[in-house]
Parts: C-alpha cells; sequence; structure tokens
C-alpha cells in the first residue's frame, strides 16, 4: 500500500506492540471480560473464538483502547491507552458495521478518514487503497447507491488508508463476495507483513486460523485456549474439535 502517512509518533522502543494486563470490563456488575493478560508482537496475527456473548468484541475494543477497561491496563507499544491522539492513529477497526457517510462519495469517505488521521498523500493513499480493495472504479458513487459487500469494502478502506499499526478486525469478512475477501486477504498479509499487528474475532474457524500466528478461545470472559501457530500450521479438523469440546461441552 501506499505511504504517506503522517509522521509516526513517539513510542517505545522495543515495547511489545500490544501489552495488555489483568483487563476487567464489567457491563452493570457482569464481567464481559475476566482478567485477560496478553502480549502481541510486530506482524503477530491473533484469532479470538468463541461462542455469542463469549467477550470477544469487548476484548478486542479493550486492546485497542476504544473501550475503558474497569480494571487492567493496555499498551501499544508502551504507550497507555487510551493515550495521545498520535497513538490512537495507530489503530485501525473493521467491523460489519460500514461507519460510512452515505451522501459521500467512495473516495469523499476515504479522503476525509485520510486526512482525519493526518495523512501527508492524502489523495495518493486514497487511490492506492481504493484500488487495493477493487473498488477504485466506483470511487465517484455516492456510498448509498452501492451494494452492502461493496460498501463493506470502502468501509475496510476506509480503515485501512492510514496505514495502522494495530488492525481490529469484528467479523470483517461478512457480505465479502469472493473477490473482495480475497482483496482482503491479500491487504491483510501485506500489513502482517510490513509489521502490523492484526486481532481477528471471528466465527469462522477455517477464516481466521488461515491468517492467524495465534489462536484464542474465549468463554465467559476468560481465555480457555491459548495456542500459538504450529510450525506447519493448525491442523483444522483437530482444532474444531478442541473448540467443540471446550465451548459446546463445557469442558473449560
Ligand atoms: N455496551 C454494553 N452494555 C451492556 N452489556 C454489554 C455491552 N457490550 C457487551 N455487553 C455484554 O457483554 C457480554 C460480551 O459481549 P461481546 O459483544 O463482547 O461478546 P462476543 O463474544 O463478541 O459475542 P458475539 O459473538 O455474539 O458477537 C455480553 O453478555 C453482552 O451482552
Amino acid at each position: 500500500m501506499a505511504t504517506g502517512v503522517a509522521a509516526a509518533p513517539s513510542v517505545a522502543a522495543g515495547a511489545p506492540a500490544v501489552l495488555a494486563e489483568g483487563l476487567v470490563r464489567a457491563f452493570g456488575g457482569k464481567k464481559a471480560v475476566d482478567g485477560v493478560s496478553l502480549q502481541l508482537g510486530e506482524g503477530d496475527c491473533l484469532a479470538l473464538f468463541g461462542p455469542n456473548g463469549a467477550g470477544k468484541t469487548t476484548l478486542l475494543r479493550l486492546l485497542g483502547g476504544l473501550l475503558k477497561p474497569t480494571k487492567g491496563t493496555t499498551r501499544l507499544h508502551g504507550v497507555p491507552l487510551p493515550g495521545p491522539a498520535e497513538t490512537r492513529r495507530l489503530v485501525g477497526l473493521i467491523s460489519h458495521y460500514s461507519m460510512l457517510y452515505p451522501a459521500l462519495t467512495v473516495r469523499e469517505n476515504v479522503r476525509f478518514a485520510a486526512e482525519c488521521q493526518g495523512v501527508v498523500a492524502a489523495d495518493q493513499a486514497t487511490t492506492a487503497v481504493l484500488k487495493r480493495l477493487k473498488v477504485l472504479d466506483r470511487e465517484q458513487m455516492p456510498v448509498r447507491f452501492l451494494s452492502r459487500g461493496l460498501q463493506q469494502r470502502v468501509s475496510i478502506a476506509r480503515a485501512l488508508v492510514h496505514e495502522p499499526r494495530l488492525v481490529l478486525l469484528d467479523e470483517p469478512y461478512t457480505g465479502l463476495d469472493e473477490v473482495g475477501a480475497l482483496a482482503f486477504t491479500e491487504a491483510l498479509r501485506d500489513l502482517k507483513a510490513g509489521g502490523a499487528t492484526l486481532v481477528l474475532v471471528t466465527h469462522n474457524l477455517v477464516e481466521g486460523i488461515a491468517l492467524a500466528t495465534r489462536a484464542v478461545i474465549m468463554r465467559t470472559g476468560r481465555l480457555v485456549h491459548d495456542e500459538q501457530t504450529p510450525a506447519g500450521g493448525f491442523d483444522l479438523t483437530g482444532f474444531q474439535a478442541l473448540y467443540r469440546s471446550l465451548v459446546h461441552e463445557g469442558i473449560a
């Protein structure tokens, strides 16, 4: 992807990309995340699996400083979150909610995000990311006229235009067709190769495991399984069986 991002904010050299310690988040006295600690490096991709209500989205948001913890801390490249604006700009969120301005064109939506995020060469970066997500041919179209899947591609482009160092992905493949999904996976692989850290929440084990360097299973706010990708890649059948035993048969 094109560069052109504003000067990098000060980050502590050698600090882990993400360091979460003792994270708890309660809603009305009920703990959605209940004592999670983890560390991620540059180029890591953490896939977070678990049943509905396990706390995946809550944890994702805590890791990016988008939600305040009830207890615990998250540091991003050594800086405690939420941190200053320059640190918050290191984070990109992709979810199944499009968060686009329907009356603005595709280009206007993405360019506006680039400017808000301090991208210096905003036009160039916008063109590159729209091309990357294979939606450049629609750049002058108001977003409200696009199909849901194309809106999702624009939404992804918007979240990636500033080349975030931590990319939070919450069921990001929802609505994408095969071309969109492939383009998106390639963009994620490039980000990873460039040293970005990814956290991916998905119910699709195949999709999640394909990108993951580490797979975690959550249940009732806790990590009940945490595994680095084995040298030869995950054994999908084995992982599916493990998931079923931990989540459906209540072993955890
Ligand atoms: N803003 C909120 N207010 C009150 N309760 C919340 C809020 N956000 C999440 N919760 C509760 O926290 C728990 C965990 O929710 P979360 O969305 O993190 O789960 P999840 O694993 O992402 O689920 P799903 O797979 O269904 O998306 C749930 O019981 C949910 O109802």
